[in-house]
Order: C-alpha cells, then structure tokens, then sequence
C-alpha cells in the first residue's frame, strides 16, 4: 500500500521536475522512501516466512496431540471397523493441513484482503468508476472456488480407503516386518501389481477433480485478465480527459501490475490450495468434535467377581458372532484357562472380560457394574500379539504403569521374574539399553522381546490379569518355569489364561472349552480328562507327540 501512494509520490515529483517546477532534491527523496518501503517489504516478508515455519511446526504438534488424545477415547473395538479406519486416517491427513489452511485465511484476511480494499479506496478516490474493477476481479474468484470446495471434498472421502490401501502395500514392499518374508515368498511383483492399481485407480480420481479445477482456473485467469484491461482502459481514458495526474496513472499502472500478480498468485496458489484441501481438514475438525464415550472411569469395584450374561460379538466387517451367547462367572482371585482350537474366539472373550470391546449382546459386569464403565486402570494384560517398543528396556517395562515409581531395582527384579536375562553381551547398557533397529538399539529374538512384554505385564499392579498366549515364543524350559511363576502370581487376583499347550493350564482352577464362539465344556483338568468330548480329544492329539 505504502509501495503505491510513495510510486504516485515518487511520479508526480518526476513530472514536477519535467515541467521545471522542482527541484531534483524531491526526485531523490521520493526515490530513497521508495527504497524504504521496498526494503521494509522484504524485511517482513522474510520475517513472516521464518515465523511461518516455527509457527507451522508448534501449531502442528498441538493439533496432533488433540487428535492423539481423541484416538486414545476410541472404543479398542472400532479400531476393528474399516469405515472408522478411514476416518483416523482422513483425520491424521486433515491435521496436517489444518494449519496451512489458517495461515492462508489469515493471509487472505489481512494481506490480501486489506491490499484490495485499499487498492479499491485508492482507485475510488482517483475515479470512482475505477474501484469497479477490483470488484470484477475479485468476487468471481471466490465464488469459483467456493464451487470446487464441494469437488475436493468428494475426492478427499473417496481417496482416502485407496489411499490407506496403497500406503499397506509400499509397507509390504518395504517395510521391516514384512520385507524379509515378501522378498523370501517372491511376492514382490504381486505387491507391485496391486500398489499400481490402487494408484491408478487413484490417480484417475485426481484427474477428473484436477481438470475441473483448471477449466474453472482458466475462465477465471480470464476474467482476471478483462479487469486488468478494463482498469488500464479506464486509466488510460482519465488521463486523456485529465481527471487523473501523470503521477497517479503512472503509480497505478505499475501497482495493478503487482495488483494481477497478487490476484494471480492468490488463486492459483493460495486460494487452489486451500479449496483442495479444506474437505481433510474437515475431516480432522469433525473427528475431533465428536462426541466422547465414556470409556470407563470407574474404579473396579473391590473383591468382585466378573460376571457374562449372554455375551455375543460380532466383528464389523464380519457375518457371524465371534463370541457367541456365552455365560461365564470369573469368581474373584480364580484363575480360569481358555482353551479351544484357533478361531474359537478365546482372544475375543479376553478382550470382552477387560471391558476393551463391548459384547453386541448381553453384558460383562464385575460386580454390580458394566466392565465398560470401569477403567483399566487394575486391569493386566499380555497380549498374543504383543508390542516391540523401540525404547530403553527400562521404558519398555515401565511403560505399563508411568506413574508407579520404578527404581532401576524393581525393574532388574520383575525382568528377572519374566525371565529376561540382563547379560552384558546382549543388554549392553543394562535396563537403559535401548532396544529395537528404529534408533539404532539392539535387536532381540522373538522370545526375548515376549519375555519383556511379561515383564511389562507384571509390572502392573492389578486386580485382574489377562494372559492370552503369553510364552508361545518361548523355550520349553523357561516357558514351565514361567507358568509355575504365573501360579504364584495369580493367586491374590483374578486371572484368565488363554495356551493351546494344555499342559500348562493344568495350574488354573476351572478350564474353560470354546469351540466356535461357544463354550462348550468346564471343569478341572482332572475332570475334563476323563470326560469324552473336545478337552480330551485335545489332550490325547498333545499327548501322542510325548509318548
Ligand atoms: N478383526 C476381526 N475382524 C473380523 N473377524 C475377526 C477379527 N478378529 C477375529 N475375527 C474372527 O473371530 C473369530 C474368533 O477369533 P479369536 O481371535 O477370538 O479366536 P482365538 O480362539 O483367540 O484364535 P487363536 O487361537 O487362533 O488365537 C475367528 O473366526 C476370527 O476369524
């Protein structure tokens, strides 16, 4: 703005000067606050663009953590919902440009806008007429962009299930996990195949919005370009007629030079953007907003027993109930084994008694209350599939329970109880080893990173604690040990254990049979040993490879 009125200044004193009126002093000093203005733009543009980065970074870690903070309220069961899937995934996509988006408001608000209201009142005050043409540049941009909001937004809900497909098969190509066994399998060219057909099939979606993004941008750069003609016309016309001094047209006709450009860059950058954009950042907006379920904050009630009515769940994507209509009481400080050949739904009845998912029939109570309205916080579990945390053993231990205090002892005791064998070749550094290739630790074996999710699972102090297959990575001798442990441990609580190696549940007070979702024998071992049915077929089918 200043750029404008000093270039007006800068013209009149120039023409002063032709017509002998002035003298040269002015020329130079109108040059010189025209250097000004023209520095001081630059110093503030660099000023913004450092800001911008610090600003962007900040803005986004807060953002993210409220996202974090919404995914940790998600019920554990819709993490097992593809539709919920995608909308995390929009979300995590929206946060990022969520940002973005407020910078280009704020620059549209403050920097664009008040350039144009400017340039408006500058050219109105030169010749009322004139102002118009700011208006015939400006309103159909908006309105244009408004209309491809809708386009991206579309594009935005339908990518996202491709997108989340093709980011799981670069995983399969490339990521740790999967890479060894893919390259080993020579499934790299299948992989390959349907990572291209999911870009393309992507890419086809882009296309589409993308053209319809030009055509709109071209018949606007045209309407941009009628007002920039129409201006310079009328321009030229005040002139002619006099009504305008030689300074002012001149000053203007350098400033509507910078007036299209800006125009230009606003929406083929700026305004472009954050039409293609605004659908994620809704996503990530509506995910956020959305309502909160009570996840449980109760505390467990003291010395109860766990109670199921008619359980039953079902999968979302899946046609039958994984459980199915299951009556069980857990009384408290018992220890109960699940058994039951694969698919039988022992890991979904686990994540049931916790209160992780809701039965979609019947209830689980402890005590008088819903497990779902209890928190976790006296809850344990060792997970089948558990987790390889790349942090400090210690960390990796504590993990389970932050605010209880861990001094390097406890810790070295529980690892030794899980049967992680602190050696100096391997834990270089003892319990601040840290672990895992993500950060250059050390890598373990598949049975002495469960050994640790033992260790994780012990340190927690609880009522009730959930081992569902905690030592299938484990050696024979370490695994006998560790059951015996497990006796010991799960004395003063309530204890459920899922193994197919039934001798080792030997130690539980009642086995639990399932079988297709459904219980289908209990007892002591004792008894269902000599009771025919599925407890006995599966012991004699163990037995034989011993004999
Ligand atoms: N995420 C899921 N979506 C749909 N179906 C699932 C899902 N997870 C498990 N199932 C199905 O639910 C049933 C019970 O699975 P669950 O994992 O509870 O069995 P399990 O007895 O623990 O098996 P395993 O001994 O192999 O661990 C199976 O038929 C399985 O296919």
């Amino acid at each position: 703005m200043l750029q404008v009125l000093v270039m007006q200044w800068f013209f009149d004193a120039a023409t002063e000067y032709a017509n002998h009126n002035r003298n040269l002093g002015m020329i130079l000093f109108s040059l010189g606050g025209l250097a000004v203005v023209y520095l001081f733009y630059h110093f503030m543009d660099g000023l913004g663009n450092c800001y911008e980065e610090i600003f962007g970074l900040s803005v986004g870690q807060h953002l993210n953590k409220l996202m974090f903070k919404r995914i940790d309220s998600l019920n554990a069961s819709e993490f097992e919902d593809t539709s919920r899937l995608d909308t995390i995934h929009k979300s995590v996509n929206g946060s990022g440009k969520l940002i973005w988006i407020g910078v280009t408001l704020l620059d549209i608000v403050f920097y664009y806008t008040t350039y144009f209201i400017f340039m408006g009142w500058y050219l109105f005050s030169l010749k009322p007429i004139l102002a118009l043409s700011v208006v015939i540049v400006f309103v159909p941009v908006i309105l244009s962009q408004l209309v491809l909001v809708s386009s991206f937004k579309h594009l935005e809900a339908a990518s996202a299930p491709i997108r989340r497909e093709y980011e799981y098969y670069e995983r399969c190509l490339t990521d740790k996990e999967y890479f060894k066994e893919t390259r080993l399998l020579g499934a790299t060219a299948f992989f390959n195949d349907l990572y291209t057909s999911s870009i393309h099939r992507l890419n086809r979606m882009v296309f589409r919005t993308q053209l319809r993004k030009h055509l709109v941008q071209l018949t606007l750069n045209i309407v941009t370009v009628t007002g920039y003609g129409l201006i310079v016309y009328m321009l030229f016309v005040s002139v002619m007629k006099q009504e305008i001094s030689i300074g002012a047209f001149a000053a203007v006709l350098a400033s509507i030079g910078s007036l299209y450009r800006f125009m230009n860059k606003l929406i083929s950058e700026r305004i472009a953007w954050a039409t293609e954009n605004i659908g994620s950042t809704e996503n990530y907006l509506d995910f956020i907003d959305e309502p909160i379920q009570d996840t449980g904050s109760m505390p467990m009630p003291a010395e109860s027993d766990i109670e199921l009515r008619g359980v039953s769940f079902k999968y979302p994507v899946a046609t039958s109930n994984a459980v199915d209509r299951v009556d069980l009481i857990i009384p408290y400080k018992q220890t109960v084994a699940l058994v039951g050949e694969n698919g039988s739904g022992k890991t979904t009845l686990c994540r049931m008694i916790m209160g992780l998912y809701p039965p979609t029939e019947g209830e689980v109570r402890y005590g008088k209350v819903q497990a779902s309205q209890v928190s976790y916080d006296r809850t344990s579990a060792i997970f089948q599939k558990y987790r390889e945390y790349n942090t400090t053993l210690k960390e990796n231990v504590r993990i389970s329970q932050m605010q209880k205090k861990a001094e390097d002892a406890a810790i070295s005791s529980v690892c030794e109880e899980a049967g992680v064998l602190i050696s100096s070749e391997v834990y270089t550094e003892g319990i601040h080893t840290m672990l895992g290739r993500e950060f250059g630790g050390t890598d373990l074996s598949g049975g002495q990173w469960q050994r640790i999710a033992i260790a994780r699972g012990l340190f927690r102090d609880s009522d009730l604690i959930i081992l569902d297959e905690p030592t299938a990575a484990i050696d024979p001798l370490e695994e006998t040990r560790l059951y015996n442990d497990f006796s010991t441990i799960c004395q003063d609580k309530t204890a459920v254990i899922v193994s197919h190696r039934l001798g080792s549940v030997k130690l539980a007070d009642r086995i639990i049979v399932m079988k297709e979702g459904r219980i289908v024998q209990e007892g002591t071992h004792d008894e269902l040993i000599g009771t025919e049915g599925e407890y006995q077929r599966m012991y004699e089918s163990q037995r034989k490879w011993y004999a």
